[in-house]
């Protein structure tokens, strides 16, 4: 189905199989996120929250069940074609922006770009356009460290669309900042997410954000109440 973006089936996940600390983290999670819907994912601490992110961005496989992304099962694709469906159609955002210190903010939008054959000028030209829905443009230059956290969490924003993923996964992306910036980074969030068309499974702990998404799903005890 094309106007399915993200389909998760049944999915289950154990930690230490086998051991006596074995701990089954996901029972049987099933969650579709349409084209163009953003999604918010509101999980109690230790839900497994983190694990269903990493599960859905092919950071980390499931032990049965499904991952399909765009209509493709990559459950069973070898790990080639995993990294570049994760390279191309996923952006992932943290709470933590895990920019690169060494670069300037314009540099980690460019860079994923690079890495994935664009040319210079047009990854920079990209980069700048993203930065300036964002607010950031006059800060293009800077490195991270010369960055305000709201701005540093906008750039990691910009460099997770940086190769026009299908896909946001985004786990708490304004979790470190204080509740007045959360509200306006997110607002920023929003807008990029919206004037791409991209379907966004969002985790949070904040109601008031997840209200404005189009949908929230609650994660309890390893399964989509
Ligand atoms: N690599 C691992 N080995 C063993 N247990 C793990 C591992 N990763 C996570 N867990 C356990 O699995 C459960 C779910 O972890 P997960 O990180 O997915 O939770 P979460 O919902 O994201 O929590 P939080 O909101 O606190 O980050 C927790 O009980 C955690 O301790």
């Amino acid at each position: 189905m094309n106007d399915v973006t993200l389909s998760l089936s049944n999915l289950k996940k154990a930690y230490n199989h086998g051991k006596p600390n074995e701990v089954q983290v996901l029972h049987g999670v099933s969650l579709d996120v349409g084209k163009g819907e953003v999604v918010a994912l509101v999980a109690p601490s230790g839900a497994g929250k983190s694990t269903l992110l990493h599960i859905a961005g092919l950071l980390d496989t499931p032990d049965t069940g499904t991952v399909a992304i765009g209509g493709e099962d990559l459950t069973t694709l070898g790990d080639r074609k995993r990294t570049a469906v994760r390279r191309n159609d996923v952006g992932f955002i943290y709470q933590f922006h895990h920019l690169l210190p060494e670069f300037s903010a314009l540099e980690n939008i460019m860079l994923p770009q690079l890495a994935n054959g664009i040319a210079q000028g047009v990854a920079e030209t990209h980069a700048m356009e993203l930065l300036a829905r964002v607010g950031v443009d006059s800060r293009a230059q800077h490195r991270p460290a010369a960055l305000s956290g709201g701005e540093q969490q906008r750039v990691a924003f910009c460099r997770a669309l940086a190769n026009k993923p299908k896909l946001l996964l985004a786990d708490e992306p304004t979790g470190n900042l204080d509740p007045a910036t959360s509200d306006r980074v997110f607002d920023a969030l929003m807008e990029l997410v919206r004037a791409s068309g991209l379907s966004a499974l969002i985790a949070t702990h904040n109601l008031d954000l997840a209200a404005r998404m189009d949908r929230t799903v609650r994660l309890e005890a390893g399964l989509i109440a």
